[in-house]
């Protein structure tokens, strides 16, 4: 499936954030669903909004798309605040929360007719078209006349992402796409996100699924319990590559690797170290901003009389990040 052609329309004074929020909070009773969160998301990004189930996800959405009332703090989306109503820019944004209430008897095209006319910025001259593109996009085209209750629950999900597709958006906001999608609707959903990413459009996609949309996210942000544990582009979430060296000589691995810049992180003298294998101790030592030539690390480690009986270059994954700072609660594994 192709998204449909698309261009976002132009922005009043572009602040470099889609959507900033500061001590974003949302209390229900004595419960705190949304802890004071600072979000800033930058326009032109695909930000994974993740976090576990009853992290608060969707009550931080509802909030920024004006359907809830903060508690306290503040919101800006598209340079709008939201305390003086998001009304003006919702035209420009596209958003699929807590699945639309469509009619059962209706088709898929007819719903999605019932959505948009009652959007009053939707010409009605280019309805039809804008209607059966934006089911193509979602491959419900074959099953536009097919009437929603014999949909199963991924084409009704994707029913959802067609009304947020009907008009060209700055920004979509999508509360956990691929709820209800088998793998291939999930690669579909994939797809369509980075393509409306690289028209240009911003993509705040929540999940509580790491897996689903890792591939697709230039940016993230972590919700453990209501409150934001991490954010930042992606590649700076998964921490830093280190070597790990198996050695019996660490003393002397751990001079050699800080000569060469590394940061050493452990020794077997430390007491939480993961302090040695059957072949000798271990040194763990993060590579940062040192620029060492890897390959030459245990040329280093040899000349200087180390005996090296193991060597490995290790990328934390996002995964390990992610259950670190949620967790064990974070359903990663789908
Ligand atoms: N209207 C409400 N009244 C009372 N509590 C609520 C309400 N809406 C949400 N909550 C609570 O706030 C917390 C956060 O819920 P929220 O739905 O925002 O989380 P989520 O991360 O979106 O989770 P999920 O993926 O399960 O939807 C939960 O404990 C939930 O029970």
């Amino acid at each position: 499936m192709s998204a449909p052609e698309r261009t976002a329309p132009s922005a009043e004074p572009t602040s470099a954030l889609a959507i900033e929020t500061r001590g974003l909070t949302k209390r229900f009773g004595s419960q705190t669903a949304v802890a004071g969160i600072d979000l800033a998301v930058p326009r032109g990004s695909v930000f994974g909004f993740l976090g576990p189930n009853g992290s608060g996800k969707t009550t931080s959405i509802r909030m920024l798309m004006g359907l809830v009332a903060p508690s306290s703090g503040e919101a800006q989306v598209l340079g709008s605040d939201i305390s003086t109503g998001v009304g003006d820019v919702l035209p420009r944004v596209g958003a699929l929360v807590e699945g639309p209430a469509f009619l059962p008897f209706l088709s898929g095209a007819a719903n999605l007719n019932r959505f948009d006319a009652a959007d009053r910025w939707a010409p009605s001259a280019t309805r039809r078209r804008r209607i059966a593109d934006a089911l193509d996009a979602v491959g419900l085209g074959a099953a536009a006349s097919k009437k929603v209750h014999a949909y199963s629950l991924g084409m009704k999900q994707r029913l959802g992402l067609a009304g947020a597709l009907l008009m060209p958006r700055e920004l979509l906001v999508l509360d956990e796409p691929t709820n209800g999608l088998d793998p291939q609707g999930t690669r579909e959903v994939r797809s369509l996100i980075r393509s409306f990413a690289d028209g240009g459009t911003t993509v705040f996609v929540s999940s509580h699924l790491l897996a689903e949309i890792e591939q697709v996210c230039s940016h993230a942000a972590v919700l453990s319990a209501g409150a934001l544990v991490a954010q930042g582009r992606l590649e700076e979430l998964a921490g830093e590559a280190r070597v790990r060296v198996v050695t019996p000589d660490a003393a002397a691995a751990s001079t050699v690797l800080t000569q060469l810049g590394l940061a050493v992180q452990t020794t077997p003298a430390d007491a939480a170290a993961p302090v040695a294998t059957d072949a000798g101790p271990v040194v763990l030592a993060s590579v940062g901003e040192s620029g060492v030539d890897l390959d030459r690390v245990v040329d280093r480690l040899v000349g200087a009389g180390v005996r090296v009986r193991g060597f490995a270059l290790e990328q934390p994954s996002l995964e390990d990040r992610f259950v670190a700072l949620t967790g064990a609660g974070f359903d990663v594994d789908h």
